[in-house]
């Protein structure tokens, strides 16, 4: 995967997609914007309209586990690469393909990076900038390894190692992308968006329905750069051969850009290796359940000079197991700048701490769904500042405040790592500013405690779950 010269690999791949089959519209070209920092990208070279075909590639032209399994040498491997999670078997048919004189790949693999900017590649003193941000625990090098050890080296391939791993499957995280297997019928129209997608593992992303689909390294369909809302071609894969097409009409000299998700700047950089303020408004926070039990473990010192007694041990399970019942537990839960489609904090976390403030009789009417007191006005200010408590302690981990991270990217010398890492931070400090503000709300408010609807709801809550039907008590455990 060389990149010795640009221009010329550049037309290699191009002349390579025609013997493939793939047609090009007139209308587009492939740009080189490396002065940009965003390496290959298409660009229009005259207007185009909504819904036109940009290009089409013949399936036949995809590399996948379906275009490549028979070429393998024997049966036994072709069985061991077909039961692989579907992002280690198209890492490994990427690696045998790419070390192989005769692939009919090629030109197509010598266009791919040598190298991304993803986190993986990152070494520990550049993760440090991200301080507290939760990304860093997502990375996966050593599962990676771990999997490599595990499936890829009993194959006993000649020129592997764990480098060539993490630098294919970093590629195929940033590329590839999850198509329906067979053809769909007709009339469906289905789309799909950079990039691949597998429930194995969080190296590629769910892309959230029952349909079999199939990772697959799409060439030129790839080279599409993304920038958050700015997409305006989508890939459609309702027809035999895969189309790119424009979804809004396309300026000539416009760059065109698929569509890479919503994604929180964490992950873009987890992923892809790049950032940009476009996609700020994804940013999220997070907070573990651990430190909220173990905050609940210690108590709670509140502003009037009261307190939240410390609950054990086994009263904390006692509530989480109830919270894991009525559906609300999760490992950690994410802060989000609020939107139209919701809040900064979840239902979920609101009510995961009004259980655990629950005294025991309440807790004993919920365990046997017996109705309970109805909420009172000291209940859910004492939720909010809890919640200002928990998420206060969340931004003190991080060691600096916005407006330090703000002074220090004023630094010239900042390397481009550091600089990627203290965005992504800021970002995640100004949503837990955002969320400290809204809990704090709840102090002039009884109503945000989700059992009943209120004025203060989001008209549309489209991408939450319905709200959390819960009942209320009567008496706090203030003391
Ligand atoms: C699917 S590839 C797109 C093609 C890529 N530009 C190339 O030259 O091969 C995704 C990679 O492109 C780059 N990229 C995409 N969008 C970008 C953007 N808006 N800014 C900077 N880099 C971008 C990142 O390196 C990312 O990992």
């Amino acid at each position: 995967m060389a990149q010795d010269s640009f221009h010329e690999t550049t037309s290699d791949f191009l002349s390579w997609l025609q013997e493939k089959g793939v047609q090009l519209s007139p209308n587009i070209a492939v740009h080189d914007f490396r002065q940009e920092g965003r390496g290959r990208g298409v660009i229009a070279i005259a207007d185009i309209q909504e819904d036109e075909v940009l290009f089409s590639i013949p399936r036949s032209a995809v590399l996948n586990l379906n275009n490549t399994i028979s070429a393998l040498p024997t049966e036994a491997m072709q069985e061991t690469i077909s039961a692989m999670p579907s992002w280690l078997a198209l890492t490994t048919l990427m690696m045998i393909e790419s070390l192989r004189g005769d692939s009919n790949w090629a030109s197509y693999l010598t266009i791919l990076p040598e190298k991304l900017d993803s986190l993986i590649f990152w070494n520990t003193e550049d993760l440090a900038h991200l301080q507290a941000s939760t990304v860093v625990q997502k990375i996966g090098r050593d599962k990676a390894g771990e999997m490599f050890a595990q499936y890829v080296a009993p194959l006993g391939l000649a020129n592997y190692d764990t480098g060539l791993l993490h630098r294919v499957a970093s590629i195929i995280m940033a590329y590839a992308f999850d198509i329906p297997e067979e053809k769909p019928n007709d009339g469906a129209n289905e789309t799909t968006s950079a990039n691949g997608e597998d429930e194995d593992d969080d190296l590629v992303l769910d892309n959230g329905d029952d349909e079999k689909t199939i990772l697959s390294m799409i060439p030129l369909a790839d080279m599409l750069n993304a920038d958050a809302d700015r997409n305006n071609a989508r890939l459609c894969c309702d027809h035999e051969d895969l189309e790119m097409r424009s979804i809004k009409p396309i300026t000539s000299g416009e760059e065109i850009f698929n569509d890479y998700g919503q994604l929180p700047r964490s992950d873009l950089l987890r992923r892809y290796g790049f950032i940009t303020e476009q996609y700020a408004p994804y940013d999220v926070a997070e907070i573990s359940t651990e430190s909220i039990k173990s905050a609940f473990e210690t108590g709670f010192s509140l502003s009037n000079g009261s307190c939240v007694e410390p609950l054990s041990k086994l009263e904390v399970e006692s509530r989480c197991d109830l919270a894991d019942r009525e559906g609300f537990l999760e490992d950690s839960y994410d802060l989000a700048h609020p939107s139209p489609d919701g809040l900064s904090i979840p239902d979920e976390l609101v009510a995961l701490v009004y259980l655990l403030l629950l005294n025991d009789e309440n807790l004993d009417s919920i365990k046997n769904g017996n109705p309970i007191s109805s909420r009172s006005k000291i209940a859910t200010e004492l939720v909010g500042q809890l919640l200002t408590q928990l998420l206060q302690r969340r931004a003190v981990e991080y060691g600096t405040t916005i407006e330090d991270d703000k002074i220090t990217l004023q630094q010239a010398t900042l390397s481009d790592r550091a600089q990627k890492a203290i965005q992504v931070r800021l970002g995640e400090k100004k949503v837990l500013k955002g969320a400290i503000d809204e809990a704090n709300t709840f102090a002039a408010s009884n109503k945000r405690l989700r059992g009943n609807a209120t004025s203060q709801e989001p008209a549309a809550n489209k991408k939450r779950k319905p709200p959390i039907k819960f009942q209320t008590m009567k008496k706090n455990r203030t003391t």
